[in-house]
């Protein structure tokens, strides 16, 4: 039986998953364990529940971990950057709304997740993101302090981000064309100057990228695994 048109917009999520973790220096960092699970497999438990279907990013020839939700989640190969990742999910899946999440960023509030997915739904772009809290300054040429800049009004963007799938796969085409390369997916829905909401994240949802992140990453695990039980 076909969707009505009063049902809800079938949803994936769609976790890039296939970086090097060079910075981190443990190998694809998806495939890293914090508390006895990898990263991806947090990231999976977070979302599955929530979407119809969960597809995931892997580095070439790599096998998908145990990460549980059996046929919700299948993998597709990413590719040389997280843009192309990114894209290789967006032409794997014809969901209506699509949710986008680093698997390096494991502990996702569920209250964040409703409300990016809410924001996407009606708005058509949306993503978590953190009003910044410490001074900020533009190194000079000899990376000392060059110029102070106001942190007014300026978000740390973090994932989830959602759109509406064909917002996203427009902005990712166009990108491809102009030879285009972005941090994340918000930046290219916002080059096309389209509105993207901006829903408060957590600082929870921090992205484990250096050996700093990954012992604070084992040291959450521990609260966030008693309060999750
Ligand atoms: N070619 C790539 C690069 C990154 N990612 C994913 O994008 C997210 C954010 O990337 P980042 O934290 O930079 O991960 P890495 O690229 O693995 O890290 P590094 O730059 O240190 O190698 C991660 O979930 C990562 O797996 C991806 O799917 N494909
Ligand atoms: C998408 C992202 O996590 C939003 O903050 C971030 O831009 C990814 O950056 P990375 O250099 O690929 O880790």
């Amino acid at each position: 039986m076909g969707r009505s048109l009063t049902s809800p917009p079938f949803t994936a999520a769609l976790i890039p998953a296939a970086g090097s973790g060079t910075r981190l220096g443990h190998g694809p960092k998806a495939y890293v364990e914090v508390g006895g699970q990898s990263l991806l497999a947090r990231s999976v438990a977070a979302l599955a529940p929530q979407v119809d279907e969960v597809v995931v990013a892997l580095p070439q020839d790599a096998g998908l971990p145990a990460v549980g939700f059996g046929g919700k989640v299948r993998a597709v190969t990413g590719g040389p950057t997280r843009q192309a990742s990114v894209l290789a999910l967006l032409r794997a899946c014809h969901a209506d709304v699509v949710l986008i999440h680093d698997a390096a960023r494991p502990f996702l509030p569920q209250q964040v997740l409703r409300a990016v997915r809410h924001a996407a739904a009606e708005q058509g772009a949306a993503t978590a993101a953190l009003p910044v809290a410490d001074t900020l300054v533009r190194e000079n040429a000899e990376r000392h302090w060059g110029q102070l800049t106001a942190r007014e009004g300026l978000w740390a963007v973090q994932t989830p981000q959602g759109f509406r799938r064909g917002v996203l796969l427009e902005a990712h085409l166009q990108a491809e064309r102009s030879g285009v390369q972005a941090t994340d997916d918000a930046g290219l829905v916002a080059r096309l100057g389209l509105p993207v909401a901006l829903v408060p994240g957590d600082a929870r949802l921090f992205k484990i990228t250096t050996p700093g992140d990954l012992e604070l990453a084992r040291a959450l695990a521990t609260v966030w695994d008693a309060e999750d039980a």
